[in-house]
């Protein structure tokens, strides 16, 4: 039996208190716990971008007829960059958008009926990588693998089948859409689908597997001392992620800092996952990113997480090893890799990496 990824934190526990959560609407300052400064994380102050710059993650135009090309040189200068006519839907975009809101403006006692428990992979909680810090986001979050069904029944008990629907329909668009997009960076640097061999084997998706993660981040009293979601890369192969009409999202350039992804209302963002890294041994950079929170608005975000099934073994495409003589990361499969963050976090890319002989 292949692994499901709603087994694999089965031996990774995580004990985080889902009800000490504070009523975010009523506070009028921020509690000690969720302040943060340099000490908490290394990069929370790091110099953001100067606006002169300008620079931005590119905005990135499906239908272009040199789109590869732009793909693939944002995977390896930002790992990370805006689509647009990328053929979803936007009444769906909305559908979803507007699920996100009505789950977390349920009253807490409701969403914690669907609670997320210590070993599991779905439900309501706060962000996993949670356990690595020590204070707490300003954001709450649902997690969900599969069928959502078990779940929003807890939520809705009445009236959850319409958000199944839209769940599933979402989900079969994403799949869609992150394969033609791995595919067009990888085709920008002369890969194809005969060069993989578990992708070619099943074009059908197949291969695939993924997950959604939907945050919301409340109105907060004093966003300059708090974090909405701290910074991670992601562990996927590529991760899309939808954001409501309020910025948030950030994304650090060792050359210039945090650079705020503006919302481009009806575009998405695509982030580079670790896999990938892996995957194009070292050529396209997963992308270091976070969430911040403001005074005004409360933002809501819907990241698709995608990669291959959980026990292929995912390793840099020869094509890509021969010219520099030998792969920069060992194999690893999906479970391995979610299991070794789980235990390591930041760490985990490099556990993967070979040392080269002196
Ligand atoms: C498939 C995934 C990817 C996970 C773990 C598991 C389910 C939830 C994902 C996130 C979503 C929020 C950020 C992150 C860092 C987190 O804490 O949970 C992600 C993590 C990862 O990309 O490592
Ligand atoms: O809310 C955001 O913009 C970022 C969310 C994110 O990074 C994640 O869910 O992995
Ligand atoms: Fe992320």
């Amino acid at each position: 039996m292949p692994t499901m990824l709603t087994d694999v934190f089965r031996g990774h526990p995580i004990h985080l208190p889902h009800s000490h959560q504070p009523d975010f609407t009523s506070l009028r300052e921020l509690p000690d716990s969720y302040t943060w400064t340099p000490k908490d994380d290394l990069l929370f102050a790091a110099a953001p971008s100067p606006p002169a710059t300008g620079e931005n993650i590119p905005l990135i135009d499906l239908n272009h007829p040199d789109a590869a090309n732009q793909i693939g040189g944002a995977c390896r200068t930002w790992g990370a960059f805006q689509i647009a006519n990328h053929g979803v839907p936007l009444e769906l975009l909305q559908g979803i958008e507007f699920l996100t809101g009505s789950l977390f403006r349920l009253p807490v006692q409701r969403k914690l009926k669907a609670a997320r428990s210590e070993t599991g992979f779905s439900g309501y909680g706060v962000a996993r990588i949670s356990s690595f810090f020590n204070k707490q986001m300003w954001s709450e979050g649902f997690t969900i693998t599969g069928s959502p069904l078990n779940d929003f029944r807890k939520l809705w008990p009445q009236h959850h089948q319409n958000f199944c629907d839209l769940v599933e329909e979402y989900e079969e668009q994403m799949q869609k859409l992150a394969s033609k997009l791995m595919w067009l960076a990888l085709n920008s640097l002369g890969v194809s689908e005969e060069d993989i061999e578990w992708a070619s084997v099943n074009s059908d998706l197949n291969w695939a597997q993924s997950a959604f993660q939907l945050n919301h981040y409340p109105v907060c009293p004093e966003p300059d001392r708090a974090m909405g979601l701290a910074a991670h890369t992601d562990s996927t192969l590529l991760t899309i992620l939808y954001q409501n009409n309020t910025a948030g999202l950030q994304v650090f350039r060792d050359d210039l800092g945090w650079v705020t992804v503006p919302p481009v209302p009806g575009s998405l963002v695509v982030n580079v996952g670790d896999l990938f890294q892996i995957l194009s041994n070292g050529l396209f950079k997963s992308v270091l990113h976070r969430a911040r929170v403001n005074q005004t608005r409360s933002r809501l975000s819907v990241a698709f997480l995608w990669g291959p099934q959980s026990d292929t073994k995912i390793s840099p495409v020869p094509k890509l090893v021969s010219p520099v003589g030998s792969p920069l990361y060992r194999s690893v499969t999906w479970t391995e890799y979610l299991q070794t963050k789980a235990t390591h976090f930041n760490k985990a890319l490099s556990m993967i990496k070979n040392h080269r002989e002196e």
